[in-house]
């Protein structure tokens, strides 16, 4: 049994048909990244939430994975309101697997149209502790933790929360003509996340039986519920239109801060050791020796990425004289590294990578490394490079005692806001 207070759910399982992208814009890329990894990091990142769950479309396993990795998964349905539904009926179970599907607690003719229920589930009725849930637009990815704390603030004393930023134009009705214009001081415009407290908010979309909602907040309302109004974010704009995303590229480079630094790491070549480079098995008739699986590549790149934000070395973080780093598969390093970027909402721009060493030669493994190194860390292939030199046969890399790697990583991390 787990006891999450509070709970996410971000809703990615639209089409995005008005903002003309070949993919469904949750998938789009942006500022290097999935839109979606954006609203995801956010919330992931916020020390109050303890569980993150991703409502996606049917057949869309493949485009969360590539987006996300491995994270837990509910399959959403028609409408977004289908769509979180699911993904409150998600968090009433207390499997964590991914590729949940909504529990039996839903009453037949309420399931979403296009959900599995076929999967595991806990009894019906079980709710497994969650009291607060923020519910998330995927297709809004500049989330500070300011936003999410105002929200988690109000519901001290509120049903509800939702952000609110005021409304700037002048407002009017009308059709080819000119109506009416609307007063405008008491309206504002409702972004997302909004947050309530589970049972009410589960409750109020189990019950629902009027038209098609645009939001939660209104559900909550139309139950009697009381919803605070919280200073929204202009960062938090919905991705909808086309011209939206050159938008969003331009919020998030103004807000970001470039920065590089670089790796350095050598090992010793020994006989009787595997030969592992850049996450790739080398056949040579030498391997490298000493900490974890020796991968001299990786190694240096880890030190690189940890080095943009400052965060010690390699050694810091997994100690040499800690056995249980002895013979480690070193991917699990860079993705360490990968993930504390990713935590302060930093994005990786670009790996470079040298290797330098007499032997093996590099050239017929470079590609399989590129690719290697660019699926760790979820980055395209012309992100990572690759390049390799020899010392003229000078020093212990001439004689072929050992391989050096020197990389350099950029990143872009949040600035001030
Ligand atoms: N059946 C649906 C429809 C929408 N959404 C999600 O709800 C959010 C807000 O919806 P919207 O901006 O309207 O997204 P789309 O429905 O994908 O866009 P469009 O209406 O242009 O097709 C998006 O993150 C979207 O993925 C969802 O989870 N399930
Ligand atoms: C939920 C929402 O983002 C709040 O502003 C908005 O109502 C979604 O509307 P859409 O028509 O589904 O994009």
């Amino acid at each position: 049994m787990t006891s999450t207070k509070t709970a996410a759910i971000i809703v990615a399982a639209g089409t995005g048909v008005r903002s003309g992208s070949a993919v469904p814009k949750q998938y789009a890329r942006l500022g290097g990244k999935a839109v979606l990894a954006h609203s995801y990091a956010a919330l992931r990142a916020h020390p109050a939430i303890d569980r993150v769950i991703v409502v996606i479309g049917a057949g869309q396993e493949a485009s969360l994975h590539e987006a996300l990795g491995e994270v837990e998964y509910v399959i959403g349905g028609a409408t977004r309101r289908l769509s979180v539904l699911a993904g409150l009926e998600a968090l009433t179970t207390s499997n964590r697997h991914p590729g949940l599907v909504p529990g039996s607690t839903v009453p037949r003719d309420q399931r979403p149209e296009s959900a599995d229920t076929s999967g595991p589930r806990d009894e019906p009725g079980e709710t497994i502790g969650v009291e607060r849930v923020l519910i998330h637009d995927a297709a809004r990815p500049f989330l500070s933790a300011a936003v999410i704390d105002r929200l988690l603030a109000a519901l001290d004393t509120q049903d509800g929360a939702v952000p609110a930023l005021p409304v700037a134009d002048t407002l009017a009705r009308g059709e080819a003509e000119l109506g009416e214009t609307v007063a405008r001081d008491a309206l504002h415009r409702i972004q997302t996340p909004q947050a309530f407290h589970f049972a009410t908010a589960l409750a109020a979309h189990r019950g629902w039986t009027g038209a098609e909602p645009t939001d939660d907040a209104q559900m909550l309302r139309a139950v009697g519920g009381r919803v605070a109004l919280v200073e929204g974010d202009p960062m938090l704009e919905k991705i909808t239109h086309p011209t939206d995303f050159a938008a969003a590229e331009s919020r998030l480079a103004a807000t970001m801060r470039s920065r590089t630094a670089t790796g350095f790491d050598v090992h010793r070549l020994e006989a009787g050791e595997e030969l592992w480079l850049g996450g790739v098995l080398i056949p040579h008739d030498k391997g490298l020796s000493g900490h974890s699986d020796a991968d001299v590549a990786l190694h240096a790149i880890t030190d690189a990425l940890l080095g943009t934000i400052a965060a010690g070395d390699i050694g810091t973080h997994f100690p040499p004289s800690d056995p249980q780093w002895r013979g480690a598969d070193s991917a699990q390093f860079l993705q360490h590294a990968a993930s504390l970027i990713e935590a302060r909402g930093g994005i990786i721009d670009f790996i470079d990578l040298t290797l330098i060493c007499e032997a093996p030669k590099i050239g017929p493994h470079r590609i399989a490394m590129r690719d290697r190194i660019a699926e760790l860390l979820r980055l395209d292939a012309d992100q990572v490079s690759i390049k390799a030199t020899t010392t003229e046969r000078l020093g212990f890399t001439g004689r072929g005692e050992g391989i050096a790697a020197q990389a350099a990583a950029t990143v872009r991390v949040p600035g001030e806001r």
